[in-house]
């Protein structure tokens, strides 16, 4: 079995125990009271390359990270330090998330935050939304193709704006068959949680130029964006250096002015 296998057998049976406690009825309604959800592909589009920071406690690859005892206040750090977007990981077992975490996020910032997990069902996009977030992340190598088709339809037609993620080239294209208009290309192979930031440039190619596209993981400092920018990245989301690190404002305000730098726009694309 894959981790990706494992995490997501956890994952169903944490939902089994939330849908056994909160009807979809009850999650649209609070969906229905939360703030109206912000555009995530403008948030990701324009000059310069936009950073996504992330509210990650642990992995499985790394283990413990960073405590985070005020998820909120880290993501008011990375707003004042100019990220476009915070990812704030919602899956418990592994990654120390959870919905809690997303609710005083959302209530802290402005920007658009995006419910980071591993989605497989309709509900998980109704919490997402009841809990305020303004993008979900669908990872194509955990569902079929009619699996991901809905749910990028459904996350579209309650609002919010689906961050579709990849490994390689044959994700990419079940994809862009499915309407994505935004494409986060993982760095870390979900079979050996290894990290190769090679696989940006690799695949990047053959996302549609109309389409936004994330170079995911691996990001030290500014060097690992400017190689993502030149290989065409319109943003990056970056986790554990900005959470291991001491002072996460200024990193992110150094990303941020790394990816504002106007020598970028010649290499990009
Ligand atoms: O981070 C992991 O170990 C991991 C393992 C299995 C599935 C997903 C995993 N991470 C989720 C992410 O995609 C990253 O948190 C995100 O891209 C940020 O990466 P990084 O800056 O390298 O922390």
């Amino acid at each position: 079995m894959s981790v990706l296998d494992e995490i997501i057998d956890g994952v169903r049976a944490d939902l089994a125990e939330r849908q056994a406690r909160v009807s979809l009825d009850e999650l649209k309604e609070r969906a229905a009271k939360a703030p109206a959800a912000k555009d995530g592909v403008a948030a990701l589009k324009g000059d310069g390359v936009k950073v996504i920071c992330e509210v990650k406690r642990s992995s499985p690859s790394k283990g413990a990270l960073a405590a985070i005892a005020d998820p909120a206040g880290l993501a008011a750090d990375y707003e004042a330090g100019g990220a476009a977007v915070i990812s704030v990981l919602t899956e418990q077992r592994r990654f120390g998330g959870s919905l809690a975490d997303l609710e005083a996020v959302r209530a802290r910032v402005d920007i658009p935050v995006l419910r980071k997990d591993f989605i497989v069902t309709s509900y998980q996009l109704w919490e997402a939304r009841a809990y305020g977030a303004d993008l979900a992340l669908l990872i194509v190598a955990a569902l079929d193709q009619p699996a991901l088709e809905s749910l990028i339809e459904r996350a579209v037609s309650i609002g919010l704006t689906p961050l579709v993620e990849v490994h390689d080239e044959d994700e990419v294209e079940r994809a862009v068959d499915a309407g994505a208009k935004i494409i986060g290309v993982n760095a870390r192979n979900l079979k050996t949680l290894e990290v190769d930031r090679g696989t940006f440039e690799r695949v990047a190619p053959e996302i549609p130029d109309s389409i936004v596209k994330v170079a995911e993981s691996g990001v030290r400092g500014p060097h690992d964006l400017i190689a993502y920018a030149n290989a065409g990245a319109d943003a990056v989301l970056v986790g554990e250096s900005l959470v291991t690190g001491r002072d996460p404002k200024a990193a992110v305000a150094d990303l941020v002015a790394a990816g504002e730098h106007p020598a970028l726009r010649h290499g990009r694309g």
